[in-house]
């Protein structure tokens, strides 16, 4: 009947005018969220999904009907209420109703990447003298709220740097990752516990100093810098940092990046609460102090030689290397402008030889802490025979804390013996695999220290062998000058006589 009253082209204009006489007598106010945005490509919108959360917490026990989905990266299922379903929340005393709907679309797109697919959107009816609390108070409150449920529900991840070269293309990804599940904690971590207080304590300083950090003018982000013998819990302290504060890691492997732009690509894709690692840094580039002495040395040769063949091995290097990141490119990345796009993030070094790091990676600021881990000492030992073997004393703890006192051992040896190997191992038996392999070590280690000096005692006596052997020759080559000399002066004399 509607058709026919009115012909197509005042059909709007009809429209607009009933839309207005009800809204004049209507009650209600309406706000309506879809779940792409108009200029939207791919990204759902971010109110819709946190909506979304917020409803699915507060609507599982309200909606009958609902409707599972994995969101991406099977990260998580979660429960939402179906599509024409209506819950009730109420806020300070206000009642507002929540329904989810869709559209189907009458015209598709020119150029949609979703196709056909119906345009779903949550609907928030209030009564309207409550409008400006729901749009002001209300709406930020269940936003807020949604995001938090994302954070406390969320996996976290372990991103890897893809290679330069492949950054091109349909997928263009500069970052890959998987779910993060490392189970280091700090309760696992074996230290001495004052030492793990004090870093616990300012990781805990940090989390909380958003304001302190403005006021003082500094991004929010710290530098922290580990280094010690292998096996001694570096990469478990990170993976132990990454899961108290519930950040993610970025585990940057500087020799696929292609140079100082890539990287500071790389640091933009990063996002906020996150730990950015780079291992092995004395490793990873030609950044420390001696390396460089050898490229004055190779410079000079490298003068003399033809242009053409400079070039090829130029060339060669560069394909042997793979990066041109640079000591400052990586120092920009650290603390230069770029540094401050994002925030709450810690950026952690690890080095096996930190006296081979060049000065300026790792001067406060840049490297705010630096954390020795070393060999295992007798409070790192009740540490981990409290975790392998549930043990707080023992009879044998006292010899164990003698022999560490003597002997340099890692815990990660440690740890290697206190794993029980099968059902029959047990405590003492463990305890005692420990005290061999101690008893090993100090004989390795006494051996070294013989053969060490033996070493040296013979560079020591080449030494005085070619300083004699000098000696000698200058004493030689005196005594023959002063033969010619004689031999010169007695011609002369023979001259002289004849
Ligand atoms: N301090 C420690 N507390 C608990 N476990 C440890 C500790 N140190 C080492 N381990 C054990 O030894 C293994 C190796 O340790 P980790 O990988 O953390 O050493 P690392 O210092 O990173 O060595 P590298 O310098 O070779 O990378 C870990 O899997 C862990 O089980
Ligand atoms: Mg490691």
């Amino acid at each position: 009947a509607f058709r026919q009253l009115f012909p197509e082209e005042y059909r709007r204009d009809v429209r607009k005018y009933v839309n207005k006489v009800v809204s004049y007598v209507y009650p209600y106010v309406e706000i309506t969220f879809p779940e792409y945005q108009v200029d939207g490509w791919f990204e759902r919108s971010e109110a819709f999904i946190s909506i979304e959360r917020y409803l699915s917490t507060n609507s599982t026990d309200r909606a009958k009907r609902l409707k599972a989905s994995v969101v991406k990266d099977c990260e998580s299922v979660v429960l939402s209420m179906d599509d024409y379903e209506e819950v009730i929340d109420e806020f300070n005393g206000i009642r507002i109703w929540w329904t989810s709907s869709k559209k189907i679309p009458q015209q598709r797109a020119l150029f949609s990447y979703r196709g056909d697919e119906e345009l779903r959107y949550y609907r928030l009816t209030c009564k309207r003298e409550h409008r400006d609390v729901i749009t002001n108070v209300y709406l930020k409150h269940v936003l807020d709220e949604g995001k938090a449920i994302a954070v406390r529900t969320r996996k976290r991840k372990l991103y890897t740097n893809n290679k330069s070269e492949n950054w091109h293309g349909y997928k263009r990804t500069v970052w890959s990752h998987i779910v993060f599940e490392h189970p280091s904690t700090f309760d696992t971590l074996a230290m001495d516990p004052k030492k793990k207080t004090e870093i616990l304590n300012d990781l805990m300083t940090f989390r909380m100093s958003k304001d302190y950090y403005k006021k003082v003018g500094k991004s929010w982000k710290r530098g922290y810098l580990l280094y010690g013998p292998p096996g001694t819990g570096k990469s478990s302290m990170i993976a132990a940092m990454a899961n108290l504060l519930e950040y993610d890691i970025y585990d940057l492997e500087l020799t696929s990046v292609k140079d100082n732009t890539d990287l500071r690509k790389l640091l933009i894709e990063t996002s906020s609460k996150s730990i950015i690692v780079i291992e092995d840094i004395d490793c990873s580039l030609d950044l420390t102090g001696q390396r460089k002495e050898k490229k004055k040395e190779e410079a000079v040769k490298e003068d003399k030689k033809d242009p053409v063949e400079k070039k090829a091995e130029k060339d060669e290097d560069k394909k042997k290397k793979g990066s041109e990141v640079t000591l400052s490119g990586l120092l920009n990345f650290i603390d230069g402008l770029w540094s401050a796009c994002g925030s709450e993030r810690l950026i952690v070094f690890t080095t096996n030889y930190v006296e081979k790091l060049d000065p300026a990676l790792i001067r406060r600021g840049r490297m705010d802490k630096h954390i020795e881990m070393s060999y295992c000492c007798f409070e790192t030992f009740k540490v981990l025979a409290k975790n392998y073997l549930d043990l707080e004393s023992h009879e044998l703890f006292e010899t164990i804390g003698q022999m560490l006192g003597e002997t340099k051992i890692t815990p990660a040896d440690v740890a290697e013996s206190l794993m029980p190997k099968s059902d029959e191992e047990n405590a003492d038996i463990c305890l005692n695999k420990l005290i061999k392999s101690l008893e090993d070590a100090k004989e390795e280690a006494r051996l070294k220290a013989v053969e060490d000096a033996r070493i040296k005692a013979e560079e020591e006596k080449n030494v005085k062998k070619e300083e004699d052997d000098e000696k000698i020759q200058e004493s030689d080559a005196k005594i023959v000058n002063d033969d010619k000399e004689q031999v010169n002066d007695s011609k002369e004399n023979g001259v002289k006589d004849a």
